[in-house]
């Protein structure tokens, strides 16, 4: 119930569109049964005026035909193009909300997800909320409205067809969706969760290929995918069921319904009260008036998976991110020492210190290495000195500014990183670049590689610039893709360098060439170097060592 409320009170941003689509709605479903029980007395009217039974005017109704012929066809194109025009605003917003929600949550917060995982997420999940504008909240506010005014219209007629058609109505258009939405709440749910589990599945499957064939564990994964399919199956079966049921029940009640009203109407013909063609007006009127309500009970029975996919959504949207963002940020630090004071992390209450009291200090435009043990709190004293993520004790500082009074942003813009696992776009070498500088010219691309010693291996290649790397860099070789992390260090022209394992995974020869460039990068910059590889400490200042999540001398 609180999702729902949640969800409606998402919509709120479109509501001009909404509240069109809806009128539209109204319209159009008041002027389909206008036309359907006026064509009907019609059709009787001119049957009897032609067996000279009835005196006929018949211009005046075959206009209201046609006007309302008129009416619906517009009014329905017109009511198609709001409705969708309001759900496509309202998904192309959310996506925008949630990532804005996303992004501060990386990479502390989203680490416990799975990447197929929440890609699901923000497709599928955010696409599934269409159905509950489009087809909840719309025909559950036209419904009603129409209902009643067709209800107060039979009224006039015959109380007793008005009666049954409101029984029916009611039965179609609440009964049957709410016990829809019961029974295929569960297993909405069930396959909304499948569907999430099953794409990061694949997607991890996909990723890890060669390891699998390596291993022979193709097989084996391919039938773990083939169960979560078959479960996946046996939840939409059961909304199948749900489905193929109030869908039957639904035709059954509106035949009923039908077959009442005649029952009821047929005496008040006998007794003069109802002309012929009245009779036919009004069996077709309540054939035409679950036009309003004929589309809830399958709404309804997916309601359950919308929701499900809310939950997922609204999930991610409430995770407090790990760094707090200051309320008024302090003016940017016009120094770039670095220095760590007294710094206690853990990564969860009550595990162990990742960093225990470290202290340290690299002054302005020199090196620091970092050695010591897998474990031992290397890479965290990168994830705080990029706001990745917050410190319990202590403190941490750039030019004399405690970062924490700066914004992620603008502590991360005076920072270049470069790891072992530095992430190329799968995209040409030149839209790799542009991410450091998005307006760099050729000519500083140019020199940037150059500087990088990459430019006569890039001006080699067939496609220059415009070489693809490959997912994750994989057209390239590891030394170039390196190198072209380098290029874009360059480019960035930051003040503060954080190299993190940058020739871990290299040759001896590619480790030497790698490593020069970075020796031109680090010229004048404020770097820290974490490396396990004693070659690339060569061009360092000092080599502090860490045991633990502490820090000793060298
Ligand atoms: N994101 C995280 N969530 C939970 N614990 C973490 C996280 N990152 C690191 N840790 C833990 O913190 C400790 C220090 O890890 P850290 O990655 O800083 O060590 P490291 O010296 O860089 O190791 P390596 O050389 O293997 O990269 C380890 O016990 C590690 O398990």
């Amino acid at each position: 119930m609180k999702d729902l409320r949640r969800l409606l009170g998402l919509l709120s941003t479109n509501w001009h569109w909404q509240a069109l689509g809806i009128l539209l709605g109204i319209i159009v479903v008041l002027t389909n049964v206008g036309l359907l029980a006026l064509s009907g007395w019609f059709i009787a009217a001119m049957g009897l005026a032609g067996l000279g039974l009835l005196h006929l005017e018949y211009f005046l109704p075959a206009a209201a035909i046609r006007a309302l012929a008129i009416i619906r066809t517009v009014g329905r194109y017109l009511e198609r193009l709001t409705t969708h025009e309001a759900t496509f605003r309202l998904l192309s917003d959310l996506r925008v909300w949630f990532y804005q929600h996303l992004e501060p949550l990386a990479p502390a917060r989203l680490q416990m997800h799975r990447s197929g995982d929440l890609l699901s997420r923000i497709r599928a999940d955010i696409d599934s909320l269409d159905n509950f504008y489009l087809r909840v909240l719309a025909p559950s506010i036209v419904a009603p409205v129409c209902a009643l005014l067709m209800v107060v219209f039979l009224a006039y007629f015959s109380m007793g067809a008005a009666l049954a058609d409101l029984l029916g109505l009611l039965i179609v258009g609440l009964a049957l969706p709410v016990l829809a939405f019961r029974l295929a709440r569960r297993p909405g749910q069930a396959a909304v969760a499948q569907r999430g589990a099953l794409r990061a599945d694949i997607a991890d499957t996909i990723r890890g290929f060669e390891e699998l064939r390596v291993f022979g564990a193709l097989d084996r994964q391919t039938a773990q995918h083939e169960a979560g399919y078959e479960a996946l199956i046996g939840h939409e079966r059961q909304q199948a069921r749900v489905e193929a049921a109030s869908g039957g029940l639904g035709l059954f009640v509106v035949q009923a319904t039908m077959l009442m009203a005649l029952i009821c109407a047929i005496p008040l013909a006998t007794a003069k009260l109802l002309s012929g063609p009245d009779i036919a007006m009004v069996t077709l009127f309540v054939l035409a008036s679950f036009d309003a309500v004929s589309g809830l009970p399958n709404a309804y029975r997916a309601l359950g998976e919308t929701l499900a996919a809310a939950r997922r959504i609204f999930e991610i949207v409430d995770t407090a991110p790990a760094v707090q963002e200051p309320v008024r940020e302090a003016p940017p630090p016009v120094r770039f020492d670095i220095a760590f004071r007294d710094v206690g992390l853990r990564y969860a209450p009550h595990a162990p210190w990742a960093l225990d009291g470290v202290t340290l200090a690299v002054p302005a435009g020199t090196s620091v290495g970092i050695v010591g043990p897998t474990g031992s709190g290397k890479t965290s004293l990168a994830n705080l000195l990029l706001r990745f993520w917050d410190w319990e004790k202590g403190d941490v500082q750039i030019g004399g500014m405690p970062i924490r009074q700066l914004s992620g942003e603008t502590v991360r813009g005076f920072c270049a990183v470069i790891a072992q696992q530095t992430h190329l776009f799968n995209t040409s070498i030149r839209e790799n670049l542009h991410l450091a500088k998005p307006d760099a010219t050729d000519a500083e691309m140019q020199a940037a590689l150059r500087q990088a010693g990459i430019w006569d291996e890039v001006q080699a290649m067939p496609d220059g610039l415009e070489t693809m790397v490959g997912e994750v860099g994989t057209q390239l070789s590891g030394g170039q893709a390196r190198r072209i992390a380098i290029a874009r260090a360059f480019l960035k022209d930051a003040p503060i360098l954080v190299l993190d394992e940058p020739t871990e995974g290299l040759d001896a020869l590619s480790e030497r060439i790698v490593l020069d460039a970075l020796a031109a990068l680090m010229r004048g910059r404020t770097t820290l170097l974490i490396t396990h590889r004693s070659q690339a400490l060569r061009n360092v200042d000092r080599v502090l060592r860490m045991e633990n999540g502490r820090v000793y001398e060298g």
